[in-house]
């Protein structure tokens, strides 16, 4: 399977390849398997040495963490999972950690390498602590080890585990769950009735997806990837992790430019009465990416908004002294001001939904031949648009927040893996890029395999940060030609901003702090 994909950087330019590095692949609950099955029965490393390497690297980590002699409670189930406890609980009794195993199921019914771990485990001359869930009694342990339940849930967990949950959920000490914690589905990141709350997740082989998707990121706490000797030709992952290290590698950096429109120009349609600092805000963003040209074009009614809030942006007025919002009528003016330079078009921040300037967008939409941003309004004048009718010379990003998605598919999306799904198919059917806003933040493509951000994007939920997401995108739409990589250095570049910010400051943010 490959894991290089093509990606155009532009016309009259060679095909790229976007490289993304493993640790970045994010993989469903199958995926792990069949890379585990694969490696053993195809490839030739037993399930055994695997597990082996998994709980050395499990236990470096929380050696890393737990300082010696402390005392820690295993919790297994009689899986692999359990397996991987035992591996852990082996290596750190002779470390002169203080161990205490306690099996959900028994010890009867233990997996192969589970049952074989165990009989290790009691060679051992260490004195260990080996019981029951039955005859559990609390103790203050200084950290858990959840080796419960991993990628073989099946379905709500059962009682007495439900029952250790609740135990683990309610003490103080660190939690490290062993690949997946035990509750939580890792493809959907639900809940299945209840779950561990980990401290960390030490992630075997490969992150698994459901760590990103609704419950998973509160639920998984720090992930740690803990690599195995799987050969790289059995990766192949449901999703990647949009992330610095790789976005940055990948996107290729220009000549300089001798002059400012060299590279395009960002046209921007946004703004009414009402809404005009939704056109700052974009303009704003855009033009701080170091973007030669920005070009707004205004109902002239608004320009002496603009004038005084976007000195170094060029304002283009359309239409009569009085007009406040888009109207019909103005389309050819604009469709002239579009054909002076190339470039590409951002259209939907505070336009409104005046049933003229639905009219317009619909309009300008079709007659435009050239790349186009999506966003806001404009994409409320795309789901009222029955069999749209775009230029297929155009490309299109379109970014909608999870209401807009919602009409512009006309389906209920009830959650966030719901919501990828649909925009895997909607990006791959349409032939288009979608940044689908949210917690988290996913980027359908064309190629059909999307792209996850991996931090909280919930300090981006006031109003005005969908704007100056919109006039990064575009900006960097320009600077690298690549819808996608257009996203991924918007998204990461808003996260950077945050970061910086709350380095420094503890109130909320706002979208002026990222710009
Ligand atoms: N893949 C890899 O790369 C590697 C994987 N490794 C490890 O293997 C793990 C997967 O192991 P696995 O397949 O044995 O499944 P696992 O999670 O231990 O659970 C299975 C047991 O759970 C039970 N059970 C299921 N649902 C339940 C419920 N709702 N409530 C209660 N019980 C429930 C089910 O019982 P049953 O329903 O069959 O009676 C069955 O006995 C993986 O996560 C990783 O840690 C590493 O060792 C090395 C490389
Ligand atoms: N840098 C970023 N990384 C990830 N997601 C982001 C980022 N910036 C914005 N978002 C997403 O966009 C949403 C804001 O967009 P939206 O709801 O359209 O707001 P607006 O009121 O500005 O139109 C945020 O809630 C978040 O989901
Ligand atoms: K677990």
């Amino acid at each position: 399977m490959s894991y290089a994909k093509d990606v155009n950087i532009g016309e009259n330019e060679s095909l790229y390849m976007l490289k993304i590095p493993h640790p970045y692949y994010l993989c469903s609950a199958e995926q792990s398997r069949f890379m585990d099955e694969k490696t053993i029965t195809e490839f030739g490393i037993d399930g055994f040495t695997l597990m082996e390497i998994a709980g050395t690297r499990a236990a470096d980590f929380i050696m890393s963490e737990i300082p010696a002699n402390s005392h820690g409670v295993f919790f297994c189930g009689k899986g692999n999972n359990g397996g991987d406890a035992l591996v852990i609980a082996r290596l750190l009794s002779q470390q002169d950690f203080n161990i205490t195993v306690c099996f959900l199921s028994g010890t009867e019914d233990l997996s192969p390498d589970a049952d074989k771990n165990f009989r290790l485990l009691q060679k051992l001359e260490t004195d260990i602590q080996v019981l029951k869930w039955e005859d559990f009694t609390p103790e203050d342990y200084d950290f858990i080890a959840d080796g419960m339940l991993g990628t073989g849930l099946n379905t709500e967990v059962r009682a007495l585990y439900s029952d250790a949950i609740e135990y683990i959920n309610k003490q103080k000490a660190p939690v490290f769950s062993l690949d997946v914690p035990t509750g939580l589905n890792a493809d959907t990141g639900q809940i299945m009735g209840s779950a561990v709350q980990s401290d960390f997740t030490l992630s075997f082989g490969a992150l698994k997806i459901g760590f990103y998707l609704n419950e998973g990121f509160d639920t998984a706490g720090e992930v740690i990837l803990c690599e195995l000797s799987f050969p790289n030709k059995y990766k192949n992952p449901a999703s990647y992790l949009i992330d610095e290290e790789w976005v940055d590698a990948n996107s290729p950096s220009r000549e300089k430019k001798k002059h400012k429109y060299d590279g395009g120009v960002l046209y921007i349609i946004a703004g009414s009465e009402g809404l005009t600092g939704a056109a700052v805000l974009a303009a704003k963003s855009a033009w701080s990416t170091g973007l030669g040209a920005v070009v707004l074009i205004t109902p002239k009614g608004l320009l002496e908004v603009y004038e005084k809030q976007l000195v170094q942006i060029i304002k283009k007025p359309i239409g009569d002294h009085d007009d406040v919002y888009f109207k019909e009528s103005h389309l050819a003016d604009v469709l002239e001001v579009l054909k002076e330079k190339p470039g590409k078009l951002l259209i939907g921040p505070g336009i409104g939904r005046h049933e003229e300037t639905i009219r317009f967008t619909q309009k300008l939409l079709t007659a435009f031949e050239g790349d186009s941003l999506i966003d806001a309004d404009a994409l409320f004048a795309l789901s009222k648009w029955e069999n749209w009718d775009i230029p297929d010379s155009s490309d299109l990003i379109l970014t909608p927040h999870p209401g807009e998605l919602k009409s512009l598919l006309n389906k209920e999306l009830s959650n966030d893996h719901e919501r990828m799904e649909a925009v895997i198919t909607f990006a791959k059917q349409n032939g288009l890029t979608i940044l689908s806003k949210g917690m988290p933040s996913i980027v359908g493509t064309e190629s059909g395999v999307p792209y996850l951000t991996g931090y909280d994007t919930r300090v981006f939920s006031r109003a005005g940060f969908g704007d100056v997401l919109a006039g990064k995108t575009g900006a960097f739409w320009l600077k690298y030609s690549s819808a996608e990589l257009a996203c991924f250095q918007a998204l990461l570049n808003g996260y950077k901003g945050s970061k910086q910010y709350f380095a420094t400051n503890s109130g909320s943010l706002e979208p002026m702090d990222i710009i």
